[in-house]
């Protein structure tokens, strides 16, 4: 089985690899087409959506994946989101979401001012690339959660809704 992850990032391949353990996965630099940093669910599905379609139209039957982390608004309170999508060579398409961790006032402010999450979390931790390693998720879970772990469970939920379509619809 080959599969297409829209991302270069560490954190994002290694989720993929770690749940398809048997799949051939290779990378690919796909564009989000919405913001560097996208400011709502449906902005950074969108991204996740934009970036597996590519894979999966850039290869022939290969499975694209894409991952897309975000910041989200409920109430007044702003969260760290994460979302997935899975499309096969097919177009058919799953789409998932992930944990979420409130931010710091101190981060809101920031980003509401255009910065992105990855450059201030290097800043705010006092740390190199966080964005590709524990990420924000691992910084404010002391660790506990990490990057890779989160988009990795949102892969096992793409994983799983594909596997059960396709034994449903007798196409695997
Ligand atoms: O190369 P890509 O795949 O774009 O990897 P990325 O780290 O930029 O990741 P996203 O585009 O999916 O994330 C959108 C923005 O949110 C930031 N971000 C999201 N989740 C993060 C996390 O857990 N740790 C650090 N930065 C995060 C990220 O750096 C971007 O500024
Ligand atoms: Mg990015």
């Amino acid at each position: 089985m080959n599969i297409k992850i829209g991302s270069k990032n560490p954190t994002k391949i290694n989720a993929v690899t770690e749940v398809f353990p048997d799949a051939s996965v290779t990378a690919f630099n796909a564009s989000s087409r919405v913001s560097a940093q996208p400011f709502s669910d449906e902005e950074t599905m969108l991204g996740a959506v934009n970036r597996a379609t590519q894979c999966a139209e850039a290869e022939d039957r290969a499975i694209g994946i894409g991952l897309e982390g975000g910041v989200m608004y409920v109430a007044e309170q702003l969260y760290l989101c994460n979302w997935g999508a899975l499309v096969t060579p097919e177009g058919q398409k799953f789409t998932a979401s992930g944990a979420r961790v409130a931010l710091p006032e101190e981060l809101e402010a920031r980003l509401r001012d255009g910065a992105e999450l990855g450059d201030l979390m290097d800043r705010y931790a006092e740390k190199q690339a966080v964005r590709t390693k524990e990420g924000a998720i691992g910084i404010f879970t002391n660790d506990v959660v990490s990057r890779q772990e989160m988009f990795a469970h949102v892969v096992k939920l793409l994983r799983g809704q594909w596997e059960y379509w396709s034994e449903k619809n007798n196409r695997k």
